[in-house]
């Protein structure tokens, strides 16, 4: 059943909510700019009215029903009337499960006029696209504002096949988004296949990525799939893409563009039949430009973006992450923590979390381990260190300041001294991410993790 528009008359809007005042407001709000409203406290004989009208807006908390599983129905049935969805909860599962559909929108309550008509003349103007059936499996926090667009984005991102660039700080949850938008996708069934750029020497990118047949190169002993082969018919999450040397980006343009490659030593061209998504934590836009990136690869991979924003900027998800990473805790490691001490949470909502998302997890992780059981009292956080930057201090002085205090028998382990202090303190800035720190360093994260035996036999 294709819903046709109306144009000769005013735009019916029907509305069902149980509360009232909303349905109330909604009629106020489009009554005075000429829409007709019709209201329902109900489901109930909705489809009577739906032929009549051109936009529906439902609550997605029924009193009896939800209006998910209502909108569902009817798209099934072949209504595919525009769809607003009305809702209080901000939860991930309840907006990419609304913004799954075609032609839906999602606004919260309480319901603010101005966004409510922009909404309202954006969905009258819908195309409509077909359904695709969505999961409810995968699990990302969040009850902010700003998590809540990014939720909707991600709905979006379903619906599609477009490249997705993800930004934001470490640690704030650019992989767990990535999975989360293959999950929900059509292609869920498929592999999901990461490829974090960085912890790949530069000069082994391309056979990792494209794979290399059988004496490709010195040591190339048998073929290998690449990583875009791997991930044939699903996701392919290229992490870190900022940090991609420019030379290897035209290669990677070729395959963007063409969704096509040649393996190492082969020249048969292999058709690649993936969803990219990327992320990076650095300012792309400030790379291309400083010409540090090429502007049409940035093009390529935005072709739809996600921001998610820093932990200090949402603060009102940390007490939710807090419960759900305790829960999780208890569940993985066997301890009985029940929450937290009302003053050790004003200490964590004071806190700045530059390491993000993932610094919140390891912190709640550890303090799960030492209080085993009862409420957690404190954590061990320290204040955030500002980093001096002392610009007399040049490079070179630094070098004749450390050879000037390092006796003549130390100099032969200096070397070895420096690295492993550099990565310990990137290890704790990064909060434990050794695939980012490798990248920062230029190594693979192999030599990363011999250099870190090293740390603990010395
Ligand atoms: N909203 C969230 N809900 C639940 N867990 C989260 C959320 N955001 C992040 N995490 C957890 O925090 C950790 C870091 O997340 P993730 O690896 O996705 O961050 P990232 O932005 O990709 O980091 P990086 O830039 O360093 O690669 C992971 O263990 C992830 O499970």
């Amino acid at each position: 059943m294709v819903h046709i528009l109306n144009k000769d008359k005013n735009m019916r809007v029907l509305v069902v909510d149980d509360e009232c005042c909303v349905l109330n407001f909604v009629k106020k709000i489009l009554g005075t700019k000429g829409f007709e409203v019709i209201t329902l406290q109900s489901s109930k004989g909705l489809e009577d009215y739906l032929l009549i009208s051109d936009l529906l807006l439902i609550d997605i908390k029924l009193e009896d029903e939800n209006g998910i599983d209502v909108v569902e129905r009817l798209r099934t049935k072949g209504f595919n009337i525009p769809v607003i969805f009305l809702t209080d909860y901000t939860d991930a599962n309840t907006v990419i499960s609304a913004s799954r559909f075609s032609a839906t929108n999602i606004l919260k309550k309480p319901l603010n006029d101005e966004e409510l008509l922009r909404v309202v003349k954006e969905m009258l103007g819908y195309n409509l696209n077909p359904t695709i059936p969505y999961s409810r499996e995968y699990k990302v926090i969040g009850s902010s504002k700003a998590m809540f667009e990014v939720f909707k984005k991600i709905g979006l991102a379903c619906q599609n096949d477009l490249n997705v660039l993800i930004t934001g700080e470490t640690g704030v949850g650019k992989e767990v988004v990535s999975r989360l938008i293959h999950e929900n996708s059509p292609r869920k069934e498929k592999p999901f296949v990461i490829l974090h750029c960085p912890a790949i020497p530069w000069d082994l990118f391309e056979a990792e990525l494209f794979g290399y047949v059988k004496g490709a190169f010195t040591g190339a002993l048998v073929d290998k799939k690449g990583k875009a082969k791997l991930a044939e018919g699903g996701t392919l999450f290229l992490d870190e893409i900022g940090d991609i040397p420019y030379k290897l980006q035209a290669k990677l343009l070729a395959f963007v563009e063409r969704k096509s490659y040649f393996s190492l030593g082969s020249s048969k061209e292999e058709k690649a039949d993936v969803r990219l998504i990327f992320a990076t934590n650095r300012d792309l836009k400030k790379m291309v430009e400083e010409g540090k990136f090429r502007e049409d690869l940035y093009h390529r991979i935005s072709q739809m973006g996600i921001y998610i924003p820093p932990l200090r900027e949402r603060k009102e998800d940390i007490k939710q992450l807090v419960d759900y990473f305790i829960a999780f805790a208890n569940a993985e490691i066997g301890t009985m923590v029940e929450g937290v001490e009302e003053e050790a949470m004003k200490k964590l909502m004071d806190y700045s979390f530059p390491g993000n998302v993932r610094e919140l997890k390891n912190l709640i992780y550890k303090t799960v381990i030492e209080t085993k059981f009862g409420k957690i009292k404190d954590f061990d956080i320290h204040p955030e260190k500002t980093t001096v930057y002392n610009t007399t201090c040049s490079f070179d002085r630094f070098i004749d300041m450390l050879l000037d205090s390092t006796p003549e028998e130390d100099l032969p382990n200096l070397l070895e001294r420096i690295e492993v202090y550099l990565i310990k303190k990137l290890l704790e800035k990064y909060s434990g991410n050794k695939s980012k720190v490798a990248g920062l360093l230029g190594i693979s994260r192999n030599t990363l993790e011999n250099r870190l035996r090293g740390i603990f036999s010395n």
